[in-house]
């Protein structure tokens, strides 16, 4: 196969070509400030008085001393500090290697599985530190918030332009949809499939340790925080925030080798989008509502406590089950004996069980999740809403790419399926 045939050129632009990679880029970056700028207790609430917003806004992008107050070399090296204890943990905690999914060229990419241990460690570091010095030696991320947030987008940066640079070594395998000859598309999109640095790969490093292990960091210094404004005390809304998200990422990182399978490590190129949302946008923005439990402190008491708890269990039931039925099929086994067809191209698709219920049950009980994380922290402003509104928009346009590839794939025989599968994600709505 030549080098051409191996990594065609990229013909058809998603996100409305470079100009909307452009914008997306910006407004993604922009957005991370504006969260914290728009809900934060020094700049005056949760969205601040909105008549003050436009006038804030002019004077501080005018204002050099606001640009330079988003550099804070303290946090830039708790950043750092912590972005290092990531790959040194990487490399001496023991784990499997596993292989991924078959690749193009016939190879499959090798991963070491230990991330789960890297959060083990991280958080017995974590409650170590808290039992012996107390909750305000775990206060510096409340603290340094801007100055963090600001090393890890430097650090995202950085990623980007590195491995679109690495996409260029010879017998590199490049995403089919990142090589369209234009700078910023590609460096968006991600030209390189698996960029790796001696056998570190740093598309599934990134997804699941520096980011999503210091999400649940993050909401411990939150919780911290508000223990020390209350003297020791918490609150119900701050324990269910900090519990069901670890445990999201608990989940996520036990089961590591389910990561191989997704459309990310399977299909997507690594660039801006994937670097930036792995180090940037999951911790600081999936971290908001403890954030805001910080400020605003909630108590929901035994009834409302009892529906965000039910509204979680079940979305995580769903979400479980649905990953679960998913992996094992597509690991050779069917447990629970469901029904399903054999296509053309020899790979097979379960129609029974939660597959087909409809055809992304997992994203239901994904959203149903993150619904019920905006609840703990109840009604009071529609900002602490942001991440199950913007979850649903990334998740509708992911399962319609998702579509587009198994119909390209699948062919006659996906349109059979969506037959026998008609709803996309919740019957009878979409
Ligand atoms: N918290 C967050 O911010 C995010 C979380 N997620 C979560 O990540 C998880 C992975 O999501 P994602 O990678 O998008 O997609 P999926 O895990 O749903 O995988 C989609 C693939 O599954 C295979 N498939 C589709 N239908 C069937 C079927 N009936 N039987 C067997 N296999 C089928 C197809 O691949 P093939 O047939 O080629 O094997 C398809 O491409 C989800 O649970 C999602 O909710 C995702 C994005 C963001
Ligand atoms: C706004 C912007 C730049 C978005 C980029 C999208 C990313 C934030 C998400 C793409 C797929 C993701 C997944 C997870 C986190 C969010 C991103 C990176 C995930 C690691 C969360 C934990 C889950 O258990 C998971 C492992 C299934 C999941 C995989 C996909």
């Amino acid at each position: 196969m030549t080098a051409s045939e191996l990594n065609p050129r990229t013909k058809h632009y998603e996100f409305l070509g470079p100009p909307g990679a452009f914008l997306i880029s910006v407004g993604v970056t922009f957005m991370v400030y504006a969260l914290y700028f728009g809900c934060s207790e020094t700049s005056g609430g949760c969205p601040p008085p909105l008549e003050l917003i436009p006038q804030r806004l002019t004077s501080s992008l005018a204002s050099k001393s606001f640009w330079l107050s988003l550099f804070d070399a303290k946090g830039a090296s708790y950043y750092f500090g912590w972005y290092a204890f990531c790959v040194v943990a990487w490399m001496l905690l023991p784990g499997d290697w596993v292989e991924g999914t078959v690749l193009r060229t016939g190879g499959k990419q090798v991963y070491k599985i230990n991330a789960f241990s890297t959060f083990l460690l991280s958080l017995g570091l974590t409650a170590g530190t808290i039992w012996r010095f107390g909750f305000g030696s775990f206060t510096f991320i409340y603290e340094h918030w801007v100055g963090i947030v600001t090393a890890a987008v430097i650090m995202a940066i950085g990623q980007a332009f590195l491995v679109y640079a690495m996409s260029f070594r010879s017998g590199e395998l490049l995403a089919l949809g990142g090589n369209s000859g234009n700078f910023i598309y590609d460096w968006f999109i991600g030209r390189g499939l698996n960029p790796t640095i001696g056998y570190l790969d740093l598309k599934s490093f990134n997804e699941l340790r520096p980011g999503l292990i210091l999400w649940v960091l993050i909401n411990i210094s939150m919780a911290c925080e508000q223990a020390v404004r209350r003297g020791g005390n918490i609150t119900d809304s701050m324990w269910l925030v900090l519990v069901f998200q670890a445990w999201y990422v608990a989940d996520g990182l036990y089961n590591e080798p389910a990561l191989f399978t997704t459309i990310d490590i399977t299909t997507d190129g690594f660039g801006y989008m994937l670097s930036f949302g792995d180090l940037a946008w999951v911790p600081f923005v999936y971290s908001l509502q403890a954030r805001y439990l910080v400020f605003n402190q909630v108590e929901l008491g035994p009834i409302m406590t009892t529906v965000v708890f039910l509204v979680n269990a079940s979305g995580y039931w769903i979400f479980r089950a649905a990953n679960g039925e998913k992996n094992d099929f597509r690991n050779g086994r069917n447990p629970k004996n469901l029904k399903f067809m054999t296509t053309a191209s020899g790979s097979k698709l379960l129609t029974s069980g939660w597959w087909g219920f409809s055809r992304h049950p997992n994203y239901v009980g994904d959203l149903l999740m993150a619904l019920s994380w905006s609840m703990a922290t109840g009604f009071n402003t529609p900002v602490t809403y942001f991440y199950p509104i913007y979850f649903a928009v990334l998740l509708i346009h992911r399962q319609l790419r998702d579509e587009e590839k198994c119909s390209k794939k699948y062919g006659a025989d996906w349109e059979k399926y969506t037959k026998l599968v008609p709803w996309r994600m919740i019957p009878y709505v979409y």
